[in-house]
Order: C-alpha cells, then sequence, then structure tokens
C-alpha cells in the first residue's frame, strides 16, 4: 500500500473542512476524489502531502507526510504560480535542479504535449498549456506517488485525453496517482477507486463501476414532447413500459427503459397520437451517482452545475 490515511480531521476556526476522512490507495492504482466545491478536497491533498496541519494518522510510502522522501513525490498543487519570465523548458530545468535525479527536460516537455512551446515564457503561454508546464514540474523527479489537484482544468478536450493516457502509461510502469478533479467522465475513465467527498466526509467509495450499479440509479429515455402534446397523456401511454414516468418542462422521463423497449415506447406514444420533436437515451454514469449523492446531501452548488454545463457543450 502506498497511502493510508486513517480518520483524517482539519478545522479551521469554525471551519470544518475534513470530518474524520480514510482511504488507502495501492501501488500501480489511480484514485480520484470528486466532490462540490468546498467538500474538502484540496484539503485532504494537502493533509495527505504534509502542506497543511491534521489530526489523524496519514502513512505515505511507509512514512507520515513531514518525512516522506520528497524525491518519491510528484505533487500539483490547485494553486501553483511558478516564475512567469521563464520558459516552459527553464522552468521543467529549475524544479529539476531541486532533485538529486531528475528527468531530461526534452522528455518531461514531450510527454506534456509542450515540445513546440518549449521556448515560450511562462507567462505568454495559454492557461492549458501553463497547467500543462505546472504537470510537467510534478513529473519532473519521476516520482514513485503523483498527487495532482485538479490537473486537467483549463487543459482542452484533447489535451485531457493526452494527459489521460500519459497517467494510464505511468500506473502500468507502477506509479501510484491520487487526483482531483470535478470532470466526472475523467475519474470514470481513469481511477481504480473513486471517493465522493461532501462536506468534509467521504460519502462514497469504490470502482467506479460499482458505485454506479449502487447510486447511478436506471437507464432512462427522455422524450421531447411536441408543444401541442398533453404531457399527462404521454404520460399514461408509456406508464407501463417502464419503472416511472415524469414530465418537466415538456421533457417526458421514462425510466427502466431497456434498450429493446425504446421500440415499444415509440409505438405506445404513436398509438396514442402523441407527437415528439426529439428524444435520447441514458444509461446512469459516475456523474448520476455524483449527482444522486449530492444532491441528498445538499452540496450541489451553482459552480458545480456551471461545470457540468461545460462538459455537456464541450465537443
Ligand atoms: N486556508 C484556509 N483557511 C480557512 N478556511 C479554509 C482554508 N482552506 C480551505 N478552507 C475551507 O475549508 C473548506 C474546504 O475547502 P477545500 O479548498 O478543501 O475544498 P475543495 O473541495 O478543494 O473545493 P474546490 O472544488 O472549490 O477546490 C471550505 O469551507 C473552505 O472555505
Amino acid at each position: 500500500m502506498v497511502l493510508n490515511a486513517e480518520n483524517v480531521r482539519r478545522e479551521y476556526g469554525d471551519t470544518v473542512a475534513l470530518d474524520g476522512v480514510s482511504l488507502s490507495v495501492d501501488r500501480g492504482t489511480v484514485f480520484a476524489l470528486i466532490g462540490p466545491n468546498g467538500a474538502g478536497k484540496t484539503t485532504l491533498i494537502r493533509s495527505l502531502t504534509g502542506t497543511t496541519e491534521y489530526e489523524g494518522t496519514v502513512e505515505l510510502l511507509g512514512a507520515p507526510p513531514e518525512q516522506t522522501d520528497t524525491q518519491q513525490i510528484g505533487l500539483l498543487p490547485q494553486s501553483f504560480a511558478p516564475p512567469e519570465r521563464l520558459t516552459a523548458r527553464e522552468l521543467i530545468e529549475y524544479y529539476g535542479g531541486l532533485y538529486d535525479d531528475a528527468r531530461s527536460p526534452t522528455a518531461v516537455l514531450d510527454d506534456v504535449g509542450l515540445t513546440d512551446a518549449a521556448d515560450t515564457w511562462y507567462e505568454s503561454l495559454s492557461g492549458g498549456q501553463q497547467r500543462r508546464v505546472c504537470v510537467g514540474i510534478a513529473l519532473v523527479n519521476d516520482p514513485e506517488l503523483l498527487v495532482l489537484d485538479e490537473p486537467t482544468t483549463g487543459i482542452d478536450p484533447a489535451g485531457r485525453r493526452d494527459l489521460w493516457r500519459l497517467l494510464e502509461r505511468l500506473t502500468d510502469d507502477g506509479t501510484t496517482v491520487v487526483l482531483t478533479t470535478h470532470y466526472m467522465e475523467e475519474a470514470e475513465y481513469l481511477a481504480d477507486t473513486v471517493g465522493l467527498l461532501a462536506d468534509g466526509s467521504l460519502v462514497a467509495t469504490g470502482p467506479p463501476q460499482t458505485l454506479i450499479e449502487e447510486y447511478g440509479g436506471a437507464n432512462r429515455l427522455e422524450v421531447e414532447l411536441a408543444k401541442s402534446v398533453d404531457p399527462g397523456e404521454a404520460e399514461r401511454a408509456t406508464e407501463p413500459i417502464g419503472t416511472g414516468v415524469e414530465t418537466a418542462d415538456r421533457t417526458l422521463t421514462i425510466r427502466g427503459v431497456t434498450p429493446r423497449a425504446i421500440g415499444d415506447v415509440l409505438d405506445a406514444l404513436d398509438d396514442a397520437g402523441v407527437d415528439y420533436d426529439a428524444l435520447s437515451w441514458q444509461q446512469p454514469d459516475l456523474e448520476s451517482v455524483y449527482l444522486t449523492l449530492t444532491e441528498s446531501s445538499g452540496s450541489t452548488d451553482t459552480a458545480t452545475r456551471a461545470n457540468r454545463m461545460e462538459e455537456i457543450t464541450t465537443p
């Protein structure tokens, strides 16, 4: 086991940022922390890496974080602002110089897709390129444990997927990764274990598929009804097919519809003379789990909803 934490607590004045969090992470696996803004993710990352005080027990590579060899850990803090008047390459070289044994800057720049921008000042790089430099800095000492607080925020979709592939390669070679993210698809794709943090507590921990099966709910078919349609009529026509129906803003949702039953729904709508403009069928995913568990604990906030919109509109 690379990381083990027992009953970690952190208070800031009256604010309980972490309310007794326990978790463990095996070698060569990815643990993804998700949760609403203010849930305690950054505080947990900082506690686990010994960069803030905490109560409880943390063991990182067999020692408390304050005593762990920094050569073995790569840390990307959420807010990290390196000197702006250095180029990407100079920054990688500079941070590499802090370690006894550092990787070649050329290889690190290649890993994070910055070969062509290697000689550009940090301040002249785009936000996403700057974040890539920061990820590169975390990789420079070839760490056994990589701790990344929102590594892909601001990185475009293609660059995000490049980073996923890089992390997959690293974990295949035995690197352990702990990361936080607001992108549910990222957690679902990368994580062996997801921890959902809400109000300072881990409310669910497990492999993404297990969490989806447990908390994701049923498949659902959403039918956008034509303006002229009486929603009550559409509900009555489709009620016998799924496990439940409801209508909101002219969208009829029928839960528990298997792919094979989609035709039955359409036949029932046609038979009842119910007209519709569009339909979509959805399987539950990690976002369904997130929404179920955070809405039931009242933790979803506007920033998280804005983030969902970004994901939905991202091509
Ligand atoms: N240095 C600090 N001083 C006082 N309160 C703090 C400090 N750092 C965090 N907090 C509080 O602790 C709680 C948890 O914050 P934290 O930054 O860990 O959340 P988070 O899950 O990382 O949020 P986000 O998704 O917005 O990054 C919040 O209520 C926050 O206001």
